[in-house]
């Protein structure tokens, strides 16, 4: 499998433990936040380890997960894999049989399974909360015919790890993550539904035959996810013992793989997560105000190695000069990542893309965690690298014109000053359309669109980026 070890000065993350002893997630900042929050500001993710008893659910197993795709396939009477697209719902949970990342529009063989957090919370929750409850409502030991409840618990899991680390990070509420609001249907402006979703995929085994059997050094790789930033706030993964997961190493330019959990420590006491920043916590994040909130209690002795860097201020600098000079700093980076389409083992993750409350903008978040102006921002990523502010569509969907109605491309700085003001919801909505093929399927939301406006999409409601 291609990727190797950061040979860099960089290194890779130490793994976090939230299981460390007297903590309390409340007002004593920890070295493991420490680490955390240093981890995110210099990598742009982190790995986490999260012993069972806080969760109160163990983490999934792999067969349970492979079981489950089964179980679906077959109500969607499909056995196939890979050729034909389609999506379908069972409830709550949407499957999706196949899918694309890439401009190319290439299909990543894998299958997914998808929820909206809106979906899994407990119905007697009627006002919003912070933090999410622990997913002790769906307690209950799952069984085959229980696959629904199951992925509502790992959902609810995955919500809660995400509002921890912001908890640990003293993010204010409603900036990366919204309060919970059950509250969907409703289009009163006050209230914000949560754009957060859980997918669990399935990766298939894939091999490709070798052309020339002398050609031992050419690699081929099939990817099960192509190379992309994510677009949200913070995205939580957990993936079994097969791994595939890759992050770019922009110091040292490869790719390197994230460790997954060896078959030891891939027990049901400990959930192994990754966390990631998304672009919109990239785009967004002033790091030297959270930064300043650890350095404010500089006396407390389990913080006495706590040495972060202070945000550089020289933040006039052109993004794309730093990041020639280093990445190394507190730039919370999105990250780039992939994953590797292994030819014997099939794969399979959860992984869970937190936003920021529908009805928030970047603008709003920004001026909530600093007084800057965007475009003196000290993030050292070039507008280039995120996925966020590129045009996802295939060649084929701009060739045709569905996406972008007069033909113009906008440049990432263009496209942030047009995405800057617009609600999170909007964003996201325009984001999927680029990346769903294949069906009118409009991803997140897709089912409430449907079913609240009566219209696919091309509706005429959306904003426009094409300016
Ligand atoms: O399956 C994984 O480990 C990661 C998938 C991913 O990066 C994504 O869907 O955004
Ligand atoms: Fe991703």
């Amino acid at each position: 499998m291609t990727g190797h070890r950061c040979t860099c000065t960089l290194g890779v993350p130490e793994v976090v433990d939230f299981g460390g002893i007297g903590n309390d997630g409340e007002t004593t900042v920890h070295s493991s936040d420490v680490l955390l929050l240093r981890n995110l500001q210099q990598f742009g993710w982190c790995p986490i380890r999260i012993p069972t008893e806080q969760i109160g659910h163990p983490p999934p197993t792999q067969q349970k997960i492979l079981q489950m795709f089964r179980d679906y396939r077959r109500k969607n009477n499909s056995g196939q894999h890979i050729d034909q697209s389609c999506t379908s719902f069972v409830d709550d949970v949407k499957y999706v049989s196949s899918e694309s990342g890439s401009k190319e529009g290439t299909v990543e063989p894998k299958e997914s399974l998808e929820i909206e957090l809106s979906s899994c919370i407990p119905t007697d929750t009627k006002t919003s909360t912070f933090p999410l409850p622990l997913p002790a409502q769906y307690h209950q030991e799952p069984s085959h015919d229980n696959n629904n409840a199951s992925i509502k618990t790992w959902c609810q899991a995955m919500s809660w790890i995400a509002h921890q680390v912001c908890i640990r990070l003293d993010i204010p509420p409603n900036t990366f993550l919204s309060y919970h609001s059950t509250n969907t249907s409703s289009s009163s402006s006050s209230s914000s539904s949560s754009l957060d979703l859980m997918r669990v995929f399935h990766y298939y085994a894939v091999s490709v035959p070798s052309i020339n059997d002398d050609d031992n050094d050419t690699e081929q790789l099939i990817l099960g996810s192509s190379p992309h930033t994510d677009w949200g706030s913070l995205t939580i993964v957990w993936q079994d013992h097969v791994g595939g997961l890759q992050t770019y190493c922009r110091n040292c330019q490869s790719w390197i793989p994230v460790p997954p959990p060896s078959c030891d420590t891939a027990s049901e006491h400990t959930w192994n997560v990754i966390v990631h920043v998304g672009d919109m916590a990239s785009l967004v994040l002033d790091a030297s105000q959270i930064t300043s909130s650890f350095r404010s209690t500089e006396s407390d002795g389990a913080r006495s190695d706590c040495c972060l860097e202070p945000i550089a201020n020289d933040s006039n600098l052109d993004c794309s000069v730093k990041s020639e000079i280093s990445c190394s700093s507190s730039s919370w980076p999105s990250p780039k990542h992939r994953v590797v389409s292994s030819p014997l083992h099939e794969r399979v993750s959860l992984v869970y893309f937190a936003y920021p409350p529908s009805n928030a903008t970047l603008n709003g978040i920004h001026s909530t965690l600093h007084n800057w102006q965007p475009r003196h921002r000290t993030s050292c990523l070039p507008l280039d690298e995120y996925y966020l502010l590129q045009d996802q569509s295939s060649h084929s969907d701009i060739i045709n014109n569905k996406n972008n109605n007069n033909n113009k491309t906008l440049t990432a700085a263009e496209m942030l000053t047009a995405i800057w003001n617009l609600p999170i919801q909007d964003i996201v909505r325009l984001k999927w359309k680029q990346v769903y093929r294949g069906s009118n399927d409009v991803g997140k939301n897709s089912k409430n669109n449907s079913s609240e406006e009566g219209e696919n999409d091309d509706s005429g409601n959306d904003s426009s980026l094409t300016g």
